[in-house]
């Protein structure tokens, strides 16, 4: 054993861990304060008060600049009168008459300020021309669309439960649609199936679009905004918003074209300013990260979702979580971009405050998955009255509110205040019934297929706001009627109907066949997902401190400790117990390290879920992006746990023996990261995926080979477990390198304290008491070499190492190909 002493080694790398994980701590540091290290360098000189007072006024003044920016290109135009417009063509804000607007309700519940819901609506569209797309390379297809007997429903331990029934419906180009209900009524699930992202429970009926049943390009042409976002915390605005054009945007835009529209969004959501803003919150692991606003996000949401120009935006729930100024904000936004670009916007929404109830142009009210109403939202009030149920807006507030609680059964509503109401089920299905019964009629549809001849959207729009005998005219310039709606009405011919009752699916494909000219399924390119997944996984990985920086500094400090209890082991056979120990240990630590990430793992599996929803890009870039960005950094850190205990331990010289030790070392790791991701896909929830990780965990010990040798199995057929121990390979492996063929010098003798030991534990026996055997085990001569092979041959550690190495290679690529399929089976699963 005459190999150079490499006690050294453990310090440069230790040293390195440290400068490593100080780099992305500093720069996490900074990019959540830029000022935070300037205290190092820069002592802070006494200010006098004259210079104090003409920096808090310099402050102010850029304060107020930046919001009035903010303001104007949010387009707060809200209830801005005509003649409230400033010389130079900017708007004004005017928050006058949004206070107090419970007053002023015409019969409809909207809003009535000067001139009501009609000047307002003529407002948000003549003054809103910057929500106006002006893009040359993105058009938006305008695109008409109608529902037919949409159902759904779950197999339940009890029976199916059917969630959505009977609902039919329809949206123009330019029209903005409220999805109304009270919860549980069946909102999100109807959104999800005309979003096309169902694919959870049996669903029935179909969607039309231009007259034509749905095909799989349809998603392309469409945005999902979820009511909660699913943004990296430790990105910039920025950054999350050119990840998204990466993704969304064709890649004939081209990189400038593509930032070109980045700004625009931006800056048309009131985001031009934040550029640089983390968008923050709770970072995997619990740590909160500073940055964007509840509001500030959802704005970010919504320009995440109208980057692409979609012909269709579906928002859920998009005033959650708003001050009603800033819902009025987005809202207006979103309105003048539908009419101004010919989109369809549908959103649901809770409880919405006049002003925003007064933007929409029709209503879907749904109550226990039944369908109440669909039409012009005045035509809401009037249906009901119809039916006996009356409203006062003196009494009743807001219609959207009446109608909400006249819809909601199972409370207790005092008939003082509701009057004649709607309280059982018996109730609401009849009404529902009459209603469906109606708008079939109207429509023109006949039996349970599709309309013989479609009716227009005008036509069946006017006769159902008709059905109270009262048709308001505000329909026809307000909604699908406004004026760049009707350039680009699609006319509504008589579809190919798919079987009635199929799921969308297979009813998709076929649907797919017919499709003059399919969309592509993605807008990009499998490399520009996979490089915009990595650049992501990039940012998110190093800027959170307890992911690449932390566990780098785990890695290193239990290094430190394990290779102190060891440190510099002789190189005889006194130390082969403590280096046997010392393999093992060190790799139980690898197997147990990735329990830290668990958080990452179920992170990156509620990620990839919303994500795979959306349809952003295909599973195989992301998951390739994914490995990429992770496993360079995964090496590391068990590298530098390697080399440290090897060095301070004194583990075998040599660097061909440091480099088998590190290969090994580094494939366990990677393979319990690997293995740990997988439970976390495969699992419920993270207690579960912790269940999973430990039964896999306490394999790899038991079967290991360390604790119990597999012959000194009682059962001895239980030994085929071993091969789901990875544990047991690479302590297989680490032990040909530290002891194949290797020479400890034994000339010390055996422990004396091992033999007084034995002697102790065998009190009669003959021989051991004899001083020539207890002289030849303590002192067996200067000559005495120890053959290690021996200790191989105990353990049965026969396999030369490379076949070994192979072996991990081979439990690697198992364990990547399981969570693949997991990860794309289970996001299929638990999508919505
Ligand atoms: N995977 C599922 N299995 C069984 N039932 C489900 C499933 N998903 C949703 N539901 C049920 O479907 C019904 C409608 O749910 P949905 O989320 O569409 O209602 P919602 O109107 O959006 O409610 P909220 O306003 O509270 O979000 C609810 O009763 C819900 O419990």
């Amino acid at each position: 054993m005459a190999e150079t002493n490499i006690t050294w080694l453990w310090l440069p790398t230790v040293i390195f861990a440290h400068l490593f994980a100080g780099f992305w701590l500093v720069k996490t540091l900074l990019l959540n304060d830029p000022q935070a290290l300037s205290c190092l360098w820069r002592r802070k000189k006494p200010v006098s008060k004259s210079v104090a007072h003409a920096r808090a006024l310099q402050k102010a003044a850029q304060a107020a600049a930046a919001s009035a920016e903010g303001v104007v290109a949010a387009d707060i135009i809200l209830h801005v009168p005509r003649n409230k417009q400033s010389a130079g063509g900017t708007l004004q804000p005017d928050t006058e008459g949004i206070a107090g607007d419970e007053d002023g309700l015409d019969r409809a519940g909207s809003l009535d300020v000067e001139g009501g819901p009609d000047i307002l609506n003529d407002a948000l569209y003549e003054e809103g021309a910057s929500a106006k797309l002006d893009n040359a390379n993105l058009r938006i297809e305008p695109l008409e669309l109608s529902w037919q007997r949409l159902g759904c429903s779950y197999r339940a331990a009890t029976g199916t439960k059917v969630v959505l029934q009977d609902v039919y419906g329809r949206a123009s180009p330019g029209e903005m649609q409220a999805l109304l209900g009270p919860s549980g009524a069946g909102k999100s699930t109807l959104m999800d199936i005309l979003a096309q992202r169902k694919s959870v429970g049996t669903l029935t009926g179909q969607l039309l679009v231009g007259g034509r049943p749905v095909t799989r390009s349809f998603i392309r042409k469409t945005a999902y905004v979820p009511q909660d976002d699913n943004f990296v915390p430790t990105m910039t605005t920025i950054e999350t918003m050119r990840f998204y054009a990466a993704i969304i945007l064709p890649d004939s835009l081209g990189r400038t074209g593509r930032l070109q529209r980045v700004e625009e969004v931006l800056a048309a959501v009131g985001l031009g300013t934040h550029h640089k803003t983390l968008v923050g919150g709770v970072l995997p692991g619990g740590l909160m990260l500073r940055g964007l606003s509840g509001g500030e996000r959802k704005r970010l949401s919504i320009a995440a979702g109208i980057l692409a120009a979609p012909s269709v935006v579906f928002l859920d729930e998009p005033t959650s979580g708003l001050d009603s100024f800033a819902a009025l904000t987005v809202m207006g936004y979103m309105k003048r971009m539908a009419r101004c670009n010919g989109q369809v916007v549908i959103a649901s929404i809770h409880q919405p405050r006049s002003a925003i109830w007064s933007m929409f142009d029709s209503v879907t009210l749904l109550s226990t998955g039944r369908l109440m109403y669909s039409g012009p939202r005045d035509g809401l009030v009037d249906w009901f009255a119809s039916r006996g149920y009356n409203y006062d807006a003196g009494l009743h507030g807001v219609a959207s509110d009446w109608a909400l609680d006249l819809v909601a059964i199972g409370f207790h509503k005092p008939k003082r205040f509701y009057g004649h109401t709607i309280t059982n089920k018996e109730q609401l299905f009849s009404i529902s019934a009459a209603f469906v019964a109606r708008y079939r009629d109207a429509a023109g549809i006949k039996g349970d297929g599709p309309p013989a001849k479609a009716a227009s959207s005008h036509s069946l729009h006017d006769q159902l706001a008709g059905i109270g005998g009262k048709l308001r005219g505000a329909m026809r310039r307000s909604s699908a009627g406004g004026a760049i709606a009707h350039a680009h009405a699609v006319s509504v011919t008589a579809p190919a109907a798919p079987p009635a009752g199929a799921r969308g699916g297979s009813a998709l494909s076929e649907a797919d066949q017919l499709d003059p000219a399919p969309a592509p399924l993605w807008a990009t390119g499998w490399w520009s997902q996979y490089a915009a997944c990595l650049g992501r996984e990039l940012l998110a990985v190093t800027r959170n401190p307890a992911d690449v920086a932390g566990r780098t500094l785990t890695f290193s400090w239990v290094a430190l400790l394990m290779g102190l209890l060891y440190f510099n082991m002789p190189l005889d056979a006194s130390s082969l117990r403590g280096r046997l120990n010392l393999l093992f240990n060190g790799l139980v630590f690898f197997c147990l390290m990735p329990y830290i990430s668990m958080s990452l793992y179920t992170a990156d599996k509620k990620f990839y879920i919303a994500d795979a929803s959306a349809k952003l890009y295909r599973a195989h870039a992301y998951y390739a992006a994914k490995v990429t960005a992770t496993l360079p950094f995964q090496v590391l850190s068990a590298l530098i746990f390697t080399f440290t205990v090897y060095g301070m331990a004194g583990l075998r010289p040599g660097i061909v023996h440091i480099v088998k030790n590190g290969v090994v070392t580094s494939l366990l790791y990677i393979i319990a990261v690997q293995v740990l991701h997988c439970c976390a896909l495969l699992a419920p929830n993270q207690d579960a995926a912790f269940m999973f990780s430990i039964m896999w965990s306490t394999v790899q010990l038991l079967m290991s080979n360390f604790f119990i040798t597999f012959n000194d199995l009682r059962f001895k057929w239980l030994s085929f477990l071993r091969w789901f121990s990875a544990l047991y390979y690479a302590f297989e492996g680490l032990s040909r390198v530290e002891f194949g063929d290797a020479e400890f010098d034994c000339s010390g003798g055996v422990d004396p304290a091992g033999v007084t030991f034995l002697k102790q534990l065998m009190p009669n026996s003959k021989f051991l008491n004899l001083s020539a055997v207890t002289n030849a085990l303590t002192n067996p001569g200067p000559d005495c070499v120890a053959d290690t092979n021996a200790l191989l041959n105990y353990y049965q550690f026969l396999r030369p190492f490379n076949r070994t190495v192979g072996i991990l290679f081979g439990y690697l690529a198992i364990t990547h190909a399981c969570t693949y399929a997991v990860m794309v089976l289970v996001a299929r699963r638990e999508r919505r």
